[in-house]
């Protein structure tokens, strides 16, 4: 037959996207094949009629990890059609818009999952939608599929609608039980795709945040190097995490671990100038290499020109440079993580990082352990601070080990 007269069969995937992961992509990709189609849509939807989620992604987000999750197959195309309009969004109202760009003799698929099935008649006009389009209702864990099944039949025979019925594989993923795992700190590894893993952490996505993360991360991806910025986000996350383990709180770490290098990237001439207007000490190793009061001035830095006025988390980035002795537990995490966060790479950084989940001061007695060498090879003094860090770090270490009779547990 001439392809000129066939019309395109192209179907569309509707979806909160929040986000987009497997169970979704698994469905577009089954129904496209089992039906012929020559492309499927994938529309974000703009603001859901029938959801409003706390901790949710914003729209552009949402569209952003749907671009990346379809990006490596070629038959599947994203509309941002939903995402420019304003206020809530209907199915029937993007409909009626794509079948304006299409022919008539194209014929569209809404492919739908069990549970929009079963509530299709709370849509907006749904007995003009569904015999609109062809609608293609997928088995989904969860929904029973002969009340599924009955569904279908009754919506047929009520309202005259082109429904069918669709048996994909059981994925029992939602991007509920996904936004509740990243909140808890559980992995969603194999559940969507890397690239949207990466994008929600890199976002900070479905988590509670201090609430001035958004904006720090804004200033920062400004006031530094990418390289710089990667690392201050890395050691965030891996703050969060080691906060979480250790019964820290979560948010300060987080928030600490990011802005901790906020003046690393200061000139010499310029740090020396701020080291007096803050009224830091200014001993021998900070007149010979100014950077190293980098954290005692982000700290002031972040007090006075932001308001940052939490002294666990000032604490946390004033000392995370050379430390100082009687560390609190959120300094030390802050330390560890800018340490062996996984952008780090030096000999030995393996063994810290699996320390990191046992003893946060074994792995800073180790890593200084690791760098006495070479301080003494580069006829390099420790900071003061940072030799009473450890002084204190080990007396504490004996006084344990005299307690527990000979032990260190
Ligand atoms: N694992 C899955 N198997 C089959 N269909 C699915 C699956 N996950 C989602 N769908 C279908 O994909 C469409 C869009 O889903 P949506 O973006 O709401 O994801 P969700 O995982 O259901 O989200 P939430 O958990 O926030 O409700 C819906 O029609 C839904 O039924
Ligand atoms: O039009 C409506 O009233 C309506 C109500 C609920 C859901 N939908 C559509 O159902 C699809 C899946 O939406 P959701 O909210 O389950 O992610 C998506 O394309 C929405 O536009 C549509």
């Amino acid at each position: 037959m001439d392809s000129e007269s066939v019309g395109r069969r192209i179907g569309i995937m509707g979806g909160t996207f929040d986000p987009i992961h497997f169970g979704h992509l698994m469905l577009a990709e089954q129904i496209r094949t089992s039906l012929h189609l020559d492309e499927v849509l994938f529309i974000p939807v703009g603001k859901a009629p029938h959801k409003s989620l706390a901790n949710a992604a914003d729209k552009m987000q949402r569209f952003e990890m749907t671009q990346l999750a379809i990006e490596s197959n070629p038959f599947f195309k994203i509309s941002d059609i939903e995402i420019r309009q304003k206020g809530t969004t209907y199915a029937i109202d993007t409909v009626k818009a794509i079948k304006k760009t299409l022919q008539d003799k194209d014929e569209l698929f809404f492919i739908t999952g069990a549970d929009a099935i079963l509530q299709l008649e709370s849509w907006k006009e749904y007995a003009e939608l569904i015999q609109l389009v062809n609608f293609i209702g997928a088995t989904r864990p969860g929904v029973d599929p002969h009340e599924l099944s009955d569904q279908i039949e009754r919506l047929k025979f009520q309202y005259g609608a082109k429904i069918e019925l669709s048996y994909v594989p059981a994925l029992a993923i939602s991007s509920t039980d996904i936004r509740k795992s990243v909140e808890e700190e559980k992995s969603v590894k194999y559940l969507l795709p890397e690239s949207v893993e990466a994008y929600i952490q890199d976002n900070f996505l479905y988590r509670q945040h201090h609430p001035m993360l958004y904006k720090m991360k804004d200033i920062l991806q400004t006031k530094l190097s990418a390289k710089r910025f990667k690392h201050c986000v890395e050691t965030a996350h891996l703050s969060r995490k080691l906060a979480v383990l250790y019964g820290a709180q979560a948010e300060k770490a987080e928030f600490a671990g990011l802005c901790h290098d906020y003046a690393k990237e200061i000139k010499s001439k310029e740090m020396l100038q701020l080291v007096k207007r803050y009224d830091i000490f200014e001993d021998d190793s900070i007149l010979a290499t100014p950077n190293l009061a980098h954290g005692e001035v982000a700290a002031a830095l972040l007090k006075s020109e932001y308001h940052i006025l939490d002294q666990e988390i000032l604490d946390a980035i004033k000392w995370h440079t050379y430390g100082i002795k009687n560390m609190s537990l959120l300094c030390k995490i802050v330390y560890v993580a800018d340490i062996i966060e996984p952008s780090r790479h030096f000999n030995g950084v393996e063994i810290l990082r699996k320390l990191a989940y046992i003893s946060l001061d074994e792995t800073i007695l180790t890593f200084h352990g690791q760098c006495e060498q070479l301080l003494s090879s580069k006829k390099l003094k420790l900071h003061k601070n940072t030799q009473e860090m450890i002084d204190q770090l080990k007396k504490d270490k004996n006084n344990r080990i005299e307690a527990n009779n000979g032990s260190d547990i």
